[in-house]
């Protein structure tokens, strides 16, 4: 059977430090790793991924970077050192997303310690169809996030962010070792909010996803502990 608390992440998306540590201290028991995203990096200067390696929690540094290869390569070995288990660059150009992986894999070796799994967004669980469009892209969304995942697996980073609305068309194309993280999880009776491609937690597992990342379902319910507890019941029934 698989171990829920493996595949669930919980994003911490506030914009204080103090409640930031509130939720981590109340779902330290039932959840593993934690999400730090732009919100709270940039609100609390990064004192939560201070507060979660003291705790010996899991890290996931959510900043999406994208930018000239030497930019993000010189960000990646920066968090290398703030030592975080996974982490995002925006799928892009295949010289800056190389770059990311090798500069990665030095740091962590110069430093011996555990490589980050770098993983790319291929495009937003915010955007529809409609969207890209919009902004010029003649490309479904599962189009366009199939041809960025085999782009980002040419390139050497780890896997990919996606909505698990497509993500078994990823794992038929780039294997089942390339990781798949899923955002825009909703259990059936969750708000969608901004959120456009929206999948439950049973229907991500069964597509093949490895990680589900969960925010607002969890960090705003009445009793957040049992919410997460209801997900990783979820995934393990799956
Ligand atoms: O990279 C991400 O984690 C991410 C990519 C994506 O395509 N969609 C997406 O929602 N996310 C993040 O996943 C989290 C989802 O939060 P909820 O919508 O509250 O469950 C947020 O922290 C987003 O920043």
């Amino acid at each position: 059977m698989i171990n829920g608390k493996e595949k669930l992440i919980v994003a911490i998306d506030t914009n204080e430090f103090d409640k930031a540590k509130e939720l981590i201290d109340k779902l330290e028991d039932s959840v593993d790793i934690f999400k730090v995203g732009l919100e709270q990096y940039v609100a609390t200067r990064g004192k939560t991924v201070d507060y979660l390696n003291e705790k010996g929690k899991k890290i996931f540094l959510d900043l999406k970077f994208h930018d000239i290869p030497n930019t993000m390569q010189s960000a990646v070995r920066a968090a290398v050192r703030d030592k975080v288990w996974l982490m995002t660059i925006h799928v892009s150009d295949l010289e800056g997303m190389r770059q990311c992986a090798v500069a990665a894999k030095e740091e962590a070796e110069r430093l011996n310690i555990q490589k980050p799994i770098i993983v790319g967004v291929t495009v937003l669980t915010s955007l529809s169809n409609q969207d890209l469009q919009d902004i010029g892209c003649n490309m479904t969304t599962e189009e366009l996030a199939i041809k960025r995942a085999k782009l980002a697996k040419e390139s050497g980073i780890d896997g990919i962010v996606c909505s698990a609305q497509e993500v078994d068309k990823i794992v038929e194309a780039c294997g089942t070792e390339f990781v798949t993280v899923c955002p825009g999880i909703r259990p059936a009776t969750a708000a969608v909010g901004d959120q456009k491609r929206v999948v439950t937690p049973a229907d991500a597992i069964n597509k093949g996803a490895h990680y589900l990342v969960v925010g607002r379902p969890i960090t705003k319910a009445t009793n957040p502990k049992e919410s997460a507890l209801n997900i990783v019941r979820e995934i393990e029934n799956a």
